[in-house]
């Protein structure tokens, strides 16, 4: 059994915590913060070890009377491997330590490629990782792409992709950004960052993206068209991806018209923190015009990438060749479909 600590427990590092908690082969031996705050309080409660990676801070989580064992550098020396999930950028500023430490790193999609030499995705490129010190797991936006074109191309070929991001502004619990009223064009220029984010794990794709910022927390929202290689009905489109690991196919038609509705069926699926790891593709809007393919997608940013982190950790220190393997494995743990 590895032992996995989490640099920076929020949104995502809570989440990569539990997931890897959950799974047989590897375990969390600690969990860093810089607040002493309810989340801390949270992680001491699942039995997580706390760090602190602003040492002169000690003193605040002595004062809240939050147990802390010691600073991250501490927390290093009990691990095999660290997932860095800080705010974005700062993994990068991170990866100096990890180099000096020796240890192995897994960082979020909030990093640069560049700065990380190489990302990773379950479905599409999990062997370049095999072994490798270090890698990305590419964004929820991304992570939402790679799941649904890998197997449309595998099925019948690719030649280009546009896309529309239509994306939440904040999560739920973000209350300082926005924007609250308004449609933002991000990045106002075009393409955006996606298209050649997925190139970082899906090589070669053809792919140009547009990118909005909308009022919402819940889900991002992606409306893709597709130009494919060789005709194929919509039925098997249809097939390929009902029987492609996270994702799921929703209807319209019976209630989850929208991703408020989406996000409720969530809860009834009863996952931790009401969690939607796949990816949900309306299926009314599957459909080829002129052999181009259109369909629309909905994202739960929070969820989505958290069990490729875990797959990205048995790549790294090789607990498991085969991606199909590591994917049933962590499936099988989390719940997901
Ligand atoms: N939120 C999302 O929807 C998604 C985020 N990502 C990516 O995941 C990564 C993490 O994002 P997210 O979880 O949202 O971020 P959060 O702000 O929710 O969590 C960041 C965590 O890092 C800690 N932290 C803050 N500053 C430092 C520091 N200097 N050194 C070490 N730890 C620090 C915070 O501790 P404390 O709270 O105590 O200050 C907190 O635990 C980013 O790369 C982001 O782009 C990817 C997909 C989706
Ligand atoms: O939108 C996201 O990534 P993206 O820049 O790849 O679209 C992620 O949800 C992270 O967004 P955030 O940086 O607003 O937390």
């Amino acid at each position: 059994m590895v032992s996995v600590a989490i640099n920076g427990y929020g949104t995502i590092g809570k989440r990569v915590a539990d997931a890897v908690a959950a799974q047989k082969d590897m375990k969390i031996v600690g969990v860093s913060k810089t607040r002493p705050d309810f989340e801390a309080r949270m992680a001491l409660k699942k039995g997580y070890d706390l760090y602190i990676s602003i040492p002169e801070r000690e003193k605040l989580f002595q004062e809240a009377g939050i147990e802390i064992s010691g600073t991250v550098e501490d927390m290093i020396d009990e691990a095999d491997i660290i997932v860095d999930a800080t705010p974005e950028g700062i993994g990068a500023k991170n990866l100096k330590m990890y180099r000096e430490k020796g240890i192995k790193a897994i960082f979020q999609g909030g990093e640069k490629h560049e700065d990380i030499g190489l990302s990773f995705n379950s479905f599409t490129n999990y062997d370049d990782s095999l072994g490798a010190d270090y890698t990305r797991v590419v964004s929820c936006n991304t992570t939402g792409l790679c799941r649904t074109l890998k197997p449309i191309d595998d099925l019948c070929g690719i030649k280009k992709v546009r896309a529309v991001m239509v994306r939440r502004a904040a999560d739920p619990a973000q209350v300082k950004k926005g924007p609250i009223n308004a449609i933002v064009p991000n990045p106002p220029t075009v393409p955006s960052h996606h298209g050649p984010d997925l190139k970082t794990v899906m090589y070669g794709i053809n792919i140009n993206t547009v990118a909005l910022l909308v009022p919402t927390t819940l889900m991002h929202q992606h409306n893709i068209m597709v130009e494919l290689e060789n005709p194929v009905d919509i039925e098997e489109i249809k097939e390929e991806l009902n029987k492609t690991s996270r994702v799921m196919l929703v209807k319209a038609s019976e209630g989850l018209a929208s991703t408020a509705e989406i996000m409720e069926y969530a809860r009834e699926l009863g996952r931790p923190r009401n969690d939607l790891y796949e990816i949900a593709v309306w299926e009314e809007s599957l459909n080829i015009v002129d052999g181009e393919l259109y369909y629309m997608q909905a994202v739960h940013q929070e969820a989505d990438a958290v069990p490729e982190s875990v797959d990205a950790i048995r790549a790294l220190l090789e607990l498991e060749e085969d991606n199909k393997k590591s994917i049933e494995k962590t499936n099988k743990a989390m719940g997901i479909l």
